[in-house]
C-alpha cells in the first residue's frame, strides 16, 4: 500500500481524525475507508481515495458479508464502511463503523423494525413546498424525526416563486419550529440558495414528502456541473462510473447532500426527538403544581393555563399528544440498544483485524 493520506482527499466527503483514530487498525489490516454514495440490494457504491492511485473514486462493492437480520443495522447512504479492495470477485464491504447520527423512522406497514434513511448526517433539510397549504402537523412529524436522529434540523420551504405571501408561511412555521432555522428559497429563481448554502456545513441529508422539490435543491445546492454525468476511468480500465445515480452528492465548497426518497408516511421511531420538537410544551410542563400532571384538571397546570390563556395553540397541543401516542408503541428504545449492539461487533472486529489470525490479506 502507497504511503500517502487519505484524508484529505475524503475530508470533503466528512472524513475526520476522530473517524481516521477508529478506523487504524483496519487500514492496518489492508482494508480502506469508504463511504456509502448508494444502496442497492446486496451492493452499495461508496467514495474512497483510491489507495494505489491516491485518487477519488467511486466503487461498487458486494454488502453481502455486513447485512444484518435487523434493517436498522443494514449500510445505509452516509455510512463509513471498510471495504476489501483485493476481494475477488468484486470489492467487498467487510465492516461497517458505528454511526454518529442516523434518521430512522419506523418501518412501513406496521413492522417493529425501523428504517434508516440517512447515516452520520450534521444537519437534516425539512423540505417543505409552499405550492400546497402547509401541513404544520406533518413538519412538526418530520421536526421529531429530525432532532431523534442526533442532527440539528433545519426547515427549508421552497417553490417560494409560486406564492406571494411565503413571510407569512415562515413566520406560521418558525412558530412550531422553536430553536429551528426556517428559510425561504426557490430552486427555479435561485432565491435564497445562497443563504442556505451557508448554513450548511459538513453532511446534510435532505427529507420531505415526495414532490416537495428535495432533488431539485440538491441540483441547485451541489450546481448543475457536479450533478451532470461525471465519469472516472475505472484503474483497470474495465469500465466507467457515472455518478448520477448517487444519493450522496459532494458540494463545491466541501461537505455533502444526501437526497432521500420521497416519504409519504414518516412513523416516529423513539421519543427524545419529540420533546425535542415540542420543547416549549416540555418547558411549560416543569411549571405545573405536581411533578407528574396529567395536564387535564389538576390545579396549577401549566399546559392548562397556557392553553387558556392562547401561549399554547390547541392545535399544537393535540398534535403533540397525537405523536406522543403513536410513540408508546415504541415499548423500548431499540435503536440503542441495535447501536450497542453495532459497536460490540465492531470492537470484536478490530481486535481480530489487530490479532495474528487477522482473516485479511496483507
Ligand atoms: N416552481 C418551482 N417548481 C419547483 C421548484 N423546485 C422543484 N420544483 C418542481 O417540483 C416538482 C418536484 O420536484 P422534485 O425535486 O422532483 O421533488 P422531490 O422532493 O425530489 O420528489 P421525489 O423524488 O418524488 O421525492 C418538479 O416538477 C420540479 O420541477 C421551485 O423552486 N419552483
Ligand atoms: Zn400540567
Amino acid at each position: 500500500m502507497n504511503n500517502f493520506s487519505v484524508a484529505p482527499l475524503l475530508s470533503g466527503f466528512g472524513w475526520d481524525e476522530a473517524w481516521a483514530a477508529e478506523f487504524t487498525p483496519l487500514t492496518e489490516a489492508g482494508l480502506t475507508p469508504a463511504r456509502i454514495a448508494r444502496v442497492d440490494r446486496g451492493q452499495c457504491e461508496v467514495v474512497l481515495a483510491d489507495p494505489e492511485s491516491g485518487e477519488l473514486r467511486t466503487v461498487r462493492a458486494d454488502s453481502r458479508r455486513v447485512l444484518d437480520p435487523d434493517p436498522v443495522n443494514n449500510p445505509c447512504t452516509g455510512d463509513w464502511t471498510a471495504v476489501d479492495l483485493a476481494a475477488e470477485p468484486m470489492a467487498t464491504l467487510a465492516a461497517l463503523l458505528p454511526r454518529r447520527t442516523a434518521i430512522v423512522r419506523k418501518g412501513a406497514r406496521g413492522r417493529s423494525e425501523g428504517q434508516v434513511l440517512a447515516a452520520n448526517i450534521d444537519s437534516v433539510l425539512i423540505v417543505v413546498s409552499l405550492a400546497a397549504e402547509p401541513d404544520l402537523g406533518r413538519i412538526e412529524r418530520f421536526l421529531s424525526l429530525a432532532w431523534e436522529s442526533g442532527a440539528e434540523p433545519l426547515v427549508v420551504l421552497t417553490k417560494a416563486d409560486v406564492v406571494d405571501d411565503a413571510e407569512y408561511i415562515r413566520s406560521d412555521v418558525e412558530q412550531i419550529a422553536p430553536g429551528v432555522t426556517v428559510l425561504v428559497v426557490s430552486a427555479e429563481t435561485g432565491e435564497g440558495i445562497d443563504v442556505l448554502r451557508a448554513c450548511l456545513g459538513g453532511s446534510t441529508a435532505l427529507i420531505g414528502q415526495s414532490g416537495a422539490g428535495k432533488s431539485t435543491l440538491t441540483n441547485a445546492l451541489t450546481g448543475t456541473d457536479t450533478m451532470a454525468v461525471q465519469r472516472t476511468r475505472d484503474r483497470d480500465g474495465k469500465g466507467r462510473h457515472t455518478t448520477t445515480t448517487r444519493e450522496l452528492v459532494p458540494l463545491p465548497g466541501g461537505g455533502v447532500v444526501i437526497d432521500t426518497p420521497g416519504l409519504r408516511e414518516v412513523g416516529l421511531f423513539g421519543g427524545e426527538g419529540l420533546r425535542q420538537a415540542f420543547g416549549e410544551i416540555e418547558e411549560l410542563a416543569e411549571d405545573c403544581r405536581f411533578h407528574d400532571c396529567g395536564h387535564n384538571t389538576e390545579p396549577g397546570c401549566a399546559v392548562r393555563a397556557a392553553l387558556a390563556n392562547g401561549t399554547l395553540s390547541e392545535r399544537r397541543w393535540e398534535s403533540y399528544l397525537k405523536l406522543q401516542r403513536e410513540n408508546e408503541w415504541i415499548a423500548s428504545r431499540t435503536d440503542a440498544r441495535l447501536a450497542a449492539a453495532r459497536l460490540q461487533r465492531w470492537k470484536a472486529m478490530t481486535k481480530t483485524m489487530r490479532g495474528p489470525n487477522s482473516p485479511i490479506r496483507r
